[in-house]
């Protein structure tokens, strides 16, 4: 996890909230002390090594550190000589599908620079302008493109529309994974923070005997990816949207990352030479260029292990989000076999 000094919340506890579900939907964010941004998530590279503690320090927008980065070859050149950009990839979503992973992963690729935190511009900091945006970016050099990742932007019904207005060409990236699986993985993520929340069954269904599911819960909802995708395919053509399965992006990652690289037009430098499994953590983790230094896993909030729902509940649910998959299998034109 991120040392003491990056926990350190510079903003007031929130006012008690009545009522479980409300207690899962996405509240304001605090932001770590110091930080001149409201809303930077709290996702950030929380990147664990083996061997050695590799806590990456605070992201604070606007001062010219190079922490949004991880260290390719050629960094400093860029912290030196390149400027910042408005992003030409963005990772849009889903939020617990994986998009930290193809982050870190995508980061690795020296022509490829990121922003190490989410910036939420397109959903709660859009009046704060695209100069504002464009600050948060990593310096870089003309050839290099910038990305960053904000999960929440694929459910918020503006961002399309604003992401089209800063530029209708940027290439758009969704990590999807089993709607199912999803929820359960939000659903742990918010226990983990709040144990007193209600059952993930009381949350999921309005009558447990009919089976009969809220979609108005959060963790539910962001499941409908054909719902939400739609409003997407109102500014951008299908073409510019990438879509990763959250589920190869553990068993095969260089070959998912060989499609992300594809697609963002790069050569395919991030192989499977980047990556081993770890067997503690039970996912694969990034090696350390050259062989010198500690390998990268992701930190102890991705890959947690899943609260235990009943099968029944699953079932239900997977009957549930059958039809909806099936449209978006059909509207993408890949099938992600969550059956
Ligand atoms: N290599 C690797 N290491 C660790 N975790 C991995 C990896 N690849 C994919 N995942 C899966 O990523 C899930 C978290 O998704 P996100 O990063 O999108 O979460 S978040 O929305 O930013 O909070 C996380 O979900 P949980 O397993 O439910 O914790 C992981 O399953």
């Amino acid at each position: 996890m991120h040392s003491p000094g990056y926990q350190q919340l510079s903003c007031p506890p929130y006012p008690p909230i009545l009522g479980g579900k409300k207690l899962l939907q996405k509240m304001p964010l605090c932001h770590p002390s110091g930080a001149t941004a409201t809303s930077l998530s709290t996702d950030v590279p929380d990147t664990e090594c083996t061997g050695r503690n590799h806590t990456e320090p605070p992201q604070i927008p606007g001062t010219p550190s190079d922490h949004h980065t991880h260290p390719p070859g050629n960094s400093t050149t860029a912290l030196r000589y390149g400027h910042k950009k408005l992003p030409q990839a963005i990772i849009v979503g889903v939020k617990k599908g994986g998009t930290r992973a193809v982050l870190e992963f995508i980061r690795v690729h020296p022509e490829v620079r990121a922003m190490g935190t989410e910036p939420h511009f397109f959903d709660r900091n859009y009046e704060r302008g695209l100069d504002w945006y464009r600050n948060l970016m990593p310096r870089s050099l003309d050839r290099q493109i910038t990305v960053e990742k904000t999960p929440s932007y694929f459910v918020t019904r503006e961002a399309p529309r604003r992401i089209s207005h800063m530029s209708p060409r940027v290439k758009l990236i969704v990590v999807v994974r089993n709607p199912v699986t999803r929820a359960i993985s939000d659903y742990t993520q918010t226990l983990s923070k709040k144990p007193d929340i209600p059952s993930f069954s009381e949350l999921a269904f309005h009558n447990r005997t009919t089976g009969e599911v809220d979609t108005s819960w959060n963790a539910i909802r962001i499941g409908l990816y054909a719902l939400h995708l739609q409003p997407w395919l109102n500014h951008f053509p299908i073409s510019q949207m990438h879509f990763v399965s959250g589920e190869r992006l553990i068993t095969d990652p260089a070959g998912e990352m060989a499609r992300v690289q594809d697609f963002l037009g790069l050569k395919r430098l991030v192989t499977d030479k980047h990556f081993y499994f770890n067997k503690t953590k039970g996912f694969p983790c990034l090696k350390k260029p050259g062989g010198g230094g500690a390998p990268r896993c992701l930190g102890k909030s991705k890959g947690r292990t899943h609260v235990q729902i009943n099968t029944e509940d699953i079932e239900q649910l997977r009957e549930f989000y059958r039809p909806h998959n099936i449209k978006f299998y059909e509207t993408v034109g890949q099938d992600f076999h969550w059956e």
